[in-house]
């Protein structure tokens, strides 16, 4: 069987990058004979196997054409006259089209060792506007590579321009789309995403509530860099720098200050309220896109709380203990570390001040594990009962956080 890595795995060798998921290209066989061989089928639409010892993926080669806009309708074409240059033809951008033969010979008919090395995402062919995923997967492949200097190649960008303007953007259905931006987040530069997005004009068609932020002024004392939209940005970027692949604080990075966008006129450059105001537009957007509710519940959190945790020094200990019922912090231990770097890549997201101390996040988590080794099951040992179990354990724990506010060592 003659078989070739292909896509991620070749590109990211030849990147010095961590390898992810091997996927192969088979020439010259048929289902059958795959079959034949032991190899187990996956999918309805592509003729893809899973390779009976090692569970990789082994696609025949194929042609693809479209009958239909949008994503959908794609006719495939899997015989085995189809050749290797064929099936690299039909895929997205040059550095993806690499393929690597058993004894690690690259053969690239497209030039994708060239713009490897010349740091361009290059779109392979005309059929590349057939996919409109693709716009989001250059952006998606930018957060990753804009880190090592690629650029989107101006015809590349002309396309995906193209795309955006005939609405097909609009024909994604909600699953591609988080996909594409939750590989964005747990990427090393996630503005890197939106950016290229904006300048395809493509982001107002999938996260509309995030692209309404640009041109929204905030006051340039606390904000140097005075557009929201750049502060999302950089406050996306520090979110991956503080929790790298934590795509949970990623989102909540992104999406805390929607409600910037709903501030009157007369209001700007202040934002008085825009925490609950951010509630509506986020949940609108997390039904969209069908986001997974741990991301969900953690960025309604951070929308709503990131205020009271920036000044967690002048709260009150009942507030505070307030504050960590709301969150559910004593039901999800997890969510207060991840709220306490969410909040923290808020303050250190502005310009020119990405090294500013946050203590706050030290304090919180501090007083959060404090509160947390209280339970009632030890009050219950102590022989109380019913509703004074409920009060005695606010009272000890509002005491641990009073107590833990003091304390020097994180917790
Ligand atoms: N809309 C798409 C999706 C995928 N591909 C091709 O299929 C390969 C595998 O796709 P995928 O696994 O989604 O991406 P990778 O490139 O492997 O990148 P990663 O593993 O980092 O997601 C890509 O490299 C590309 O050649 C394509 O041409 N068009």
């Amino acid at each position: 069987m003659k078989s070739y890595l292909v896509g991620g795995a070749v590109r990211d060798r030849l990147l010095g990058l961590p390898p992810g998921d091997r996927d192969f290209v088979v020439v010259g066989e048929t289902p059958e004979s795959m079959l034949a061989a032991g190899f187990r089928p996956v999918g309805r639409d592509f003729p893809v196997f899973l390779h009976p010892d090692t569970g990789e993926e082994y696609a025949l080669a194929r042609t693809e054409r479209k009958s239909a806009p949008g994503h959908r309708g794609f006719v495939v074409h899997a015989d085995p006259s189809v050749t290797l240059d064929q099936d690299l033809a039909r895929r997205d951008f040059t550095i993806n089209a690499i393929a690597e033969d058993a004894d690690g010979d690259v053969v690239d008919p497209l030039g994708g060792v060239r713009d490897i090395e010349a740091r361009v995402l290059r779109h392979v062919g005309p059929a590349f506007v057939e996919d409109p995923l693709r716009v989001l997967r250059a952006a998606r492949f930018m957060a990753r590579l804009a880190p090592l200097g690629f650029e989107v190649a101006p015809e590349t960008m002309a396309l995906m321009r193209q795309m955006a303007a005939g609405g097909e953007l609009d024909t994604l259905v909600a699953e591609r789309v988080w996909q594409e931006l939750s590989k964005a987040l747990s990427a090393a530069q996630p503005s890197a995403f939106l950016r290229t997005l904006r300048e395809a004009d493509a982001l107002r068609a999938v996260l509309p509530e995030v692209d309404a932020l640009y041109g929204v002024p905030q006051r340039a004392e606390y904000h140097p860099e005075v557009d929201t939209g750049i502060h999302q940005e950089l406050v996306s970027d520090m979110a991956a720098r503080l929790a790298p692949g934590d795509t949970v604080v990623g989102f909540a990075a992104l999406t805390h200050d929607l409600g910037k966008a709903r501030t009157p006129a007369h209001e700007l450059p202040r934002h008085v309220g825009h925490e609950q105001a951010g509630l509506a537009p986020l949940r609108a957007l997390c039904e969209r896109l069908k986001v997974p509710l741990e991301h969900r519940d953690l960025a309604l959190v951070a929308c709503r709380e990131h205020l009271n945790v920036h000044r967690l020094r002048e709260l009150r200990d009942t507030t505070v203990h307030d504050l960590l019922v709301r969150c559910d912090a004593f039901r999800k231990p997890g969510r207060i570390a991840k709220l306490a770097l969410v909040c923290e890549a808020d303050k250190r997201g502005r310009l020119g001040l990405e090294d500013e101390p946050y203590p706050q996040a030290a304090q919180l988590r501090r007083m959060h594990a404090a509160a947390l080794s209280i339970q009632a099951r030890d009050l219950a040992r102590e022989g109380l009962e019913g509703p004074a179990i409920g009060d005695a354990l606010r009272k000890a724990r509002v005491a641990a956080i009073r107590a833990a506010r003091g304390a020097t060592a994180d917790a």
